[in-house]
């Protein structure tokens, strides 16, 4: 699996030392507010697990699996939720993480969806932001890395179902697209 990676952009060490940062930023950020931090899945599984560990105050946590409809190839834009939150948010002070902020739309979807339930508040933490790629005005409060308009995989980010559970994040080589 590792033979498939062209290029690490952002190691283990990395990705746990910005974890740490914006983790303490959060603890600040929310103490007394008691936020529900939600994570996005699949993608974010490991960055959530690794971000509230970090939150040193009161937090609750809760998931969501959501999907782009679409052709396969490209979304339309709407999100259908294959799985909703299990406790109402009206009120709350909703904190989203993500693994990636591409096009933008999973997330406008997802801001809509919290204002229109009357949510108190609704910030966006993101391990990684493709700003190049962005059709939405969608802006994250908290961000890992910036990365380029490349196709990443690793640490919770897949290719066909694979590559979520390396401990990085990589750019797969060309062959690997053209040989599937
Ligand atoms: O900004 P966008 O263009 O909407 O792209 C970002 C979304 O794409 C990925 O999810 P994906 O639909 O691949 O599902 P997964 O997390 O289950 O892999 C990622 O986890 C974000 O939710
Ligand atoms: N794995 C993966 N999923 C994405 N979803 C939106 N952008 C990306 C990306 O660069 N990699």
């Amino acid at each position: 699996m590792n033979n498939d990676i062209k290029e690490v952009l952002y190691s283990k060490e990395d990705i746990k030392d910005i974890a740490q940062k914006i983790g303490s930023q959060l603890t600040k950020d929310y103490a007394g507010k008691n936020p529900l931090v939600i994570c996005v899945l699949k993608g974010a599984f490991l960055f959530m697990a690794d971000i509230v560990r970090e939150i040193k105050t009161y937090a609750e946590i809760d998931f969501m699996d959501v999907s782009s409809y679409g052709d396969g190839t490209e979304s339309t834009g709407e999100i259908k939720i294959i799985k909703d939150l299990d406790v109402p948010v009206e009120g709350r002070n909703i904190l989203i993480i993500e693994d990636i902020i591409d096009t933008g739309r999973t997330l406008s979807c997802l801001v809509d969806l919290f204002q229109h339930r009357k949510v108190a508040s609704v910030k966006i933490c993101t391990l990684l932001n493709k700003p190049e790629r962005r059709i939405k005005g969608i802006e994250p409060d908290y961000v890992g890395f910036k990365v380029p308009n490349e196709f990443v995989v690793g640490y919770g980010l897949d290719y066909k179902g694979f590559y979520r559970n390396l401990p990085y994040v990589g750019v797969l080589k060309p062959e690997v697209y053209e040989n599937n």
